[in-house]
């Protein structure tokens, strides 16, 4: 059990969280200052947050110890409350179940032969040994049944970065990690990433991690908004409170840089 904010920005409440991290600590090989500096951060059942900062600040090496892709220098993260650190496949089996991924620039690192209903059927089939949600998935985020059956190839950027988003949700994680899920997309493509990413969320409750730079995504998907700077959380509240008054001079620098939202 932890203790984490809740959703309705009144205080803490105890809730079990999906997952979580206390006290990180990275430094890599070769490099002066550590990269993650003490961070803790807790995503409870269900809700939407963005973990914000700009280039550099440690946003990636930290999803990838959420992940248990990193091994950190200490600290630790936590799943529905079991430790989890990088390991075999076959042990962090639980854990795929419960946190799936979906990563940067998907359209790169999908097989491009792959069949489209066979990409996101895949984690399914290999944790849970049948095909998921995948229909619902494909049809959610708005993929027409005639290109169920196309090859990932012949897809346009935005719609590989939908099907890499339905392939996360397919095997019915409790949570969805996205690193930058919508950069590189111009901006009526990022509206309908966003908007696909919203509508898996509220199908099954789903709670969403999103990494981004960009503020203004945040807002629009998120309940909750948590702002790295130089290897630390500097600010973690409610979308709304943190927008209508920015504590920290990084969370103003970075609503600075969002015209319409300052
Ligand atoms: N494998 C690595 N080896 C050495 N240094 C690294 C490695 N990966 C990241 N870094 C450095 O660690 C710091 C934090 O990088 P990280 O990618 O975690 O930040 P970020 O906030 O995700 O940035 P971006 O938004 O550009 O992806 C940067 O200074 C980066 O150069």
């Amino acid at each position: 059990m932890a203790r984490v904010a809740g959703r309705d920005g009144h205080g803490e409440r105890a809730m079990t969280a999906v997952l979580e991290c206390a006290d990180l600590v990275h430094t890599y090989p070769g490099r002066p200052r550590p990269v993650l500096r003490g961070v803790g951060l807790s995503v409870a059942a269900g809700e939407r947050v963005a973990l914000v900062g700009r280039s550099g600040s440690g946003k990636s090496t930290l999803v990838r110890a959420l992940l248990a892709l990193e091994a950190v220098e200490s600290g630790v993260v936590r799943c529905a409350g079991r430790p989890v650190a990088p390991g075999p496949v076959r042990r962090l089996r639980w854990f795929r179940r419960i946190v799936q991924y979906v990563p940067q620039d998907p359209a790169s690192t999908l097989d491009p032969r792959a069949r489209v209903r066979d990409i996101v059927a895949e984690p399914a089939r290999r944790l849970r040994g049948d095909d998921g949600d995948t229909r619902v998935a494909l049809e959610s985020v708005e993929i027409p049944a005639e290109l169920h059956g196309a090859r990932v190839r012949d897809l346009s950027g935005g719609q590989a970065q939908r099907v890499a988003i339905a392939r996360a949700w397919s095997p019915g994680p409790q949570l969805i990690l996205a690193d930058e899920p919508v950069s590189g997309l111009d901006p009526p493509l990022r509206a309908r990433v966003t908007g696909a990413l919203r509508t898996l969320s509220e199908r099954r409750g789903t709670a969403l991690l999103l990494v981004t730079h960009d503020l203004s995504v945040a807002a629009r998907l998120c309940d909750r908004i948590v702002v790295m700077h130089d290897g630390r959380i500097v600010e973690d509240r409610d979308a709304a409170g943190l927008l209508a008054g920015p504590a920290h001079p990084e969370t103003r620098a970075l609503l600075a840089a969002v015209p319409r939202l300052a």
